[in-house]
């Protein structure tokens, strides 16, 4: 097998990005795994898959791989790298791209500045949506995680996630809580675990251990979900600029509808798998 990558990052979340739209890919949950090994392979957080769409009204579908081989639905930062990867290698024209994901369709801008906005769809609130196990729809939720009680929101934006406020987001127990609440038992189908940190109205500090890779500099989902989460709990206005710890994301979400987040994407070199 003789495979072409493209290494991309959006904000330090990275990714081996595989064009299967010119090239014929056969993948493995061992191989992905093996790649992702920082020390006996490329590293990165997640896999990107580039395929022709299943359906007429769309222009590619985009699969996701975490690092640990698992398929999963959404990926915010890799979405943004998507679209940069899919204008440079000209397999299209527009500069607005859309795609279907295993966790619904989205619709991708490359901006003028090279920053790309992707609308991310509706987020989903109702426990069986997420999936999480509880009787009734809530902003907030009690959940008991190593014997102590942590209040969570709990939102899917394609993918499922849970957002904890914290007071300062660099001593929040991130190596701690975040596995146990990955694997939680009231998240069925594991959960990526966000802390934030409100600075104010318009400005968070968020931290994500994400779902089959552990912590990460940035999640695109996880900032969606801090925002959505912030805002039904009356703690944020519509727009807000999240930091993570390898940069900034704007996300903006009015209460209801669609949510919008932009931010970069960066090529970092072009590989050959043999
Ligand atoms: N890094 C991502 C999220 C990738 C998927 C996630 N780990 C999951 O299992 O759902 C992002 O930028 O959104």
């Amino acid at each position: 097998m003789r495979l072409k990558f493209t290494k991309m990052h959006g904000l330090g979340n990275d990714f081996m990005v595989i064009d299967g739209v010119t090239q014929a890919v056969e993948l493995s949950a061992e191989l992905i795994e093996q790649w992702a090994d920082r020390h006996f392979g490329v590293g990165f957080d997640q896999l990107l898959l580039v395929e022709p769409p299943t359906r007429p009204d769309r222009d590619f579908r985009y699969r996701i791989f975490n690092a640990d081989g698992s398929e999963v639905e959404n990926c915010g930062n890799g979405a943004r790298c998507f679209a940069r990867f899919v204008l440079d290698n000209q397999l299209i024209q527009n500069t607005t791209i859309r795609v279907e994901t295993a966790g619904g369709d989205l619709e991708l801008r490359v901006e003028d500045n090279g920053e790309v906005t992707v609308d991310m769809g509706r987020p989903r609130t109702r426990p069986d949506k997420i999936p999480f196990l509880a009787d009734d729809k809530a902003a907030l939720y009690d959940i008991n995680v190593l014997d102590e009680t942590l209040s969570i929101s709990a939102i899917n934006v394609g993918n499922p996630h849970c957002v904890t406020r914290v007071d300062d987001v660099l001593t929040a127990d991130v190596e701690r809580l975040g596995p146990a609440l990955e694997d939680h038992e009231r998240f069925p189908q594991r959960v990526n675990a966000g802390f934030m940190q409100i600075v104010d109205r318009s400005n968070i500090r968020l931290r994500v251990f994400e779902r089959g890779v552990g912590e990460t500099l940035a999640c695109g989902t996880g900032a969606c979900a801090a925002v959505v989460a912030g805002v039904l709990n009356g703690w944020l206005d519509h727009t807000v600029s999240v930091t993570l710890p390898g940069g900034k994301l704007t996300i903006h979400w009015a209460g209801e509808g669609n949510i919008l987040m932009t931010g970069p994407a960066t090529r970092v070199y072009e590989g050959v798998i043999t």
